[in-house]
């Protein structure tokens, strides 16, 4: 369960943006929940708060009660390796790096051996559709398929919290509807919290609840 409570984020350069103004929050656990918005309005920020990639200027995140916001850095990295997955519009995989490496590379982190972490990145394949396609690099795969990798990346640590970013933002019309029967039909076979940033009113239509963040408010 999320807990936002008066969360505020201010980004100081050469002018000052506030790209969350005092949103509060709760997100139970399991619920799919989609964040619309007007661009710039503060959903990437949002995500990255939920997160725990960035703190706040002010206001509290907690997680279950225990607050993020002022857990130690160690605690904090814990929580992003163990507990969230993350996928981003533009997948975000390593060029150089096959499918099942890319992957593994979500198991890093945790410290699990090379052996298990080849194991259940196979089989973490396997569940997003691409058993076979192991040892293709992303530049042989195509977008829907490279968003896969991508989830399957992002689940196969078994985290509690998935946060996409536009995660069909990239993708055709036949290629959306893949990925995010897809990623709805992990969301009720494992049972995460499911917070997705989408522009796409047919894919946020989807979501058990929708959320609009209009210039840093909460509508
Ligand atoms: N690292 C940063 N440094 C300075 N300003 C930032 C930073 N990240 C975001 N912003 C600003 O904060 C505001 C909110 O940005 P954010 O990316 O959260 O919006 P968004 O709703 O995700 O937008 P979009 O739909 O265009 O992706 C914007 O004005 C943006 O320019």
């Amino acid at each position: 369960m999320y807990t936002l409570t008066n969360v505020t984020k201010t980004y100081r350069t050469s002018r000052t943006v506030t790209a969350l103004d005092n949103v509060s929050l709760e997100i139970p656990d399991g619920q799919f929940l989609a964040v619309r918005g007007n661009t710039g309005g503060g959903k990437s920020t949002l995500l990255q708060m939920l997160g725990g990639l960035d703190r706040p200027t002010s206001g509290t995140v907690a997680v279950d009660g225990k607050d993020i916001t002022t857990a130690s850095e160690s605690a904090l990295t814990r929580f992003r390796a163990t507990d969230v997955g993350i996928v981003f519009q533009g997948f975000n995989l390593v060029s150089t790096l096959t499918a099942a490496q890319n992957v593994e590379a979500g198991l890093v982190p945790l410290g699990v051996k090379a052996g298990e972490r080849r194991e259940r990145a196979i089989d973490a394949l396997r569940d997003v559709g691409l058993s076979g396609r192991e040892d293709h690099l992303p530049s042989e795969l195509s977008g829907g398929q490279q968003q896969r990798v991508a989830i399957a990346r992002a689940l196969v640590k078994q985290p509690r919290i998935i946060l996409a970013d536009e995660p069909t933002g990239n993708l055709d019309e036949a290629m959306r509807d893949e990925v995010m029967a897809l990623l709805e039909k992990e969301w009720e076979r494992l049972g995460f919290t499911l917070v997705m940033v989408t522009h796409d009113s047919s894919v946020a239509g989807r979501a058990e609840r929708q959320i609009r963040i209009t210039s840093g408010h909460l509508a």
